[in-house]
């Protein structure tokens, strides 16, 4: 049996659930994976130089063992997140250091302690195989995977499930992850793929949907609500365009940082009105590397307030880090929040206490999305209330590419690669709501 079989199989219009079940399962399967000993490769090297294409490899894996509650995937097609950009350039640190540590906490765990990590974070396919114990699917359930991985064996996620002492992201703190021909997920990461999209549409919102979902809408982040001004770094890329949609289907005013024209004109095209070209108004946070320059954090909330008719942010939707962070907490109203889940320009921050205690704002952590969180944004992309931004498509063997043009800021919302998918369009079960939101699906493709 191979993984083609696999494919012919769930293609067949014939195939029944029974059949797929069926199926032997391949010993082996193709998969997306940094080496372990590789991990120096880009030692001394500034962040821009470090090349994914270079880390990234295509590998024949041997499948996994299938544990309880788990459930074999097979992939059509995935995404890419930075998270797998961060891995490819073992930034901040390595991730075989998650995976040892996870390899640790049983002998189950132990499959994840590999000299190779099979990375990426999305995933929409079809359930091939699931382990004792998993009721709620079955094989041939077509689905997407969210990554929140837990045990929850402590009380102290069992409120909100990324507050669990093993919290980890599938594919970025454990082994098996979506970016390969088989994925090996906890079935309570299985959540229905939309009908109306193709794999390669219902794999790009998951991880950054869910995401951005949190650390703006949730009570456990921003708490938007309507009328707020939200300023979005971003706003095009892939947390940035999820925030931007939540923003306008909430009823809030998004104000939309990007670094090009053709950017600010696809945050015009979801309906945002209110559009900072951070290149073109050249705003320079940091006089030098030590130094921030308070007179641009005014210049910068002198043109929000252009715009707002002289309001300040409510909620400052953070990732950039280092570069801005400054400046988020300046612009920020009386009150206001800054909501941060990331620092891609560093995680050492800076910023003037004094604007946030005297003015009573605060900073709140976020970092993706609960069970039950994850599973509400996927229920908006199904309900066609929130759309992928999905812009280009890579094969499986161009993940090194589509981690590089992610990496350099070369692309638009987010990049999908096809796994089993043999080309792009396929999957779709529900034409008739697809033709209603084709425009808005397809509004990031080509761009
Ligand atoms: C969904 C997608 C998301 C994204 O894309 S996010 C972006 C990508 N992610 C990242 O960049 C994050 C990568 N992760 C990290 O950088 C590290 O992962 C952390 C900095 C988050 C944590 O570092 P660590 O070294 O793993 O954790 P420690 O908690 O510092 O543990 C080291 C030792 O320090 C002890 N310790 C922790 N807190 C305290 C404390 N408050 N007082 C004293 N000791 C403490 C621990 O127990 C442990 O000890 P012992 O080594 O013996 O096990
Ligand atoms: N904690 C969590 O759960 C999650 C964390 N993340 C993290 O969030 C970060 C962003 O992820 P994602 O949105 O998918 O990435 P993208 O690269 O798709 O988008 C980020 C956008 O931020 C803008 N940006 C980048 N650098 C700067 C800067 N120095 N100053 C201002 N704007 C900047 C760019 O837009 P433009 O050039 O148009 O301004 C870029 O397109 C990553 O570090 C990622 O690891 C992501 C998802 C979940």
């Amino acid at each position: 049996m191979t993984v083609k079989d696999i494919l012919d199989a769930i293609q067949s219009p014939e195939s029944t659930p029974a059949d797929i079940a069926a199926l032997p399962l391949p010993e082996s399967y193709r998969a997306i994976t940094v080496h372990k000993d590789e991990t120096e490769m880009f030692a001394g090297m500034e962040t821009r130089a470090k090349d994914p294409r270079k880390s990234i490899h295509l590998d024949e894996v041997p499948l996994p063992e299938l544990g309880p509650g788990e459930a074999l995937v097979a992939v059509m097609a995935s995404s890419v997140n930075y998270n797998s950009v961060w891995t490819s350039i073992f930034e901040p640190l390595s991730t075989f250091g998650f995976l040892e540590r996870y390899g640790r906490t049983s002998e189950l765990a132990k499959r994840h302690d590999l000299p190779y990590h099979i990375i990426g974070s999305d995933l929409a396919g079809v359930v091939l195989r699931t382990g004792p114990g998993v009721n709620a699917w079955q094989p041939g359930d077509e689905v997407v995977a969210h990554c929140l991985s837990v045990e929850l064996e402590s009380s102290d996620g069992h409120n909100d499930t990324m507050l669990d002492p093993e919290q980890r992201i599938w594919g970025f703190e454990t082994n098996f992850g979506g970016l390969a021909e088989i994925a090996l997920v906890k079935s309570n990461q299985l959540m229905p793929k939309p009908g109306h999209l193709s794999w390669e549409e219902a794999a790009a919102p998951g991880l950054v949907n869910s995401t951005a979902y949190r650390q703006l809408v949730s009570r456990n982040g921003a708490q938007m609500k309507q009328g707020d001004n939200v300023l979005i770094w971003g706003a095009s890329g892939g947390l940035g365009s999820y925030a931007t949609q939540f923003a306008l289907a909430g009823g809030a005013t998004p104000i939309c940082v990007v670094s090009s024209e053709q950017k600010a004109d696809i945050c015009r095209s979801m309906g945002a009105e209110h559009i900072i070209d951070r290149n073109a108004e050249d705003y320079r946070f940091w006089k030098d590397e030590n130094t921030q320059d308070p007179k641009e954090w005014k210049r910068f909330g002198k043109r929000i307030r252009e715009f707002t008719g002289g309001e300040d942010i409510d909620i400052v939707f953070e990732h950039p880090g280092r570069e801005t962070f400054g400046a988020s907490v300046y612009v920020t109203r009386k009150g206001g929040t800054i909501t941060t889940c990331a620092s891609t320009s560093g995680y050492m921050h800076e910023y003037d206490n004094r604007y946030l205690w005297m003015s009573l704002k605060r900073i709140i952590g976020s970092h993706f999305a609960n069970y039950r969180e994850a599973w509400e944004a996927n229920r908006l992309i199904a309900k066609g209330k929130i759309h992928p931004t999905l812009s280009k498509v890579y094969s499986l063997e161009d993940t090194g590419q589509a981690a590089y043009d992610v990496h350099r800021n070369l692309h638009q919302g987010k990049v999908g690669v096809l796994c089993l998918a043999p080309e792009e369009g396929l999957g779709v079960r529900d034409e008739e709501m697809r033709a209603q939101h084709i425009d808005a699906i397809n509004r990031f493709r080509n761009v």
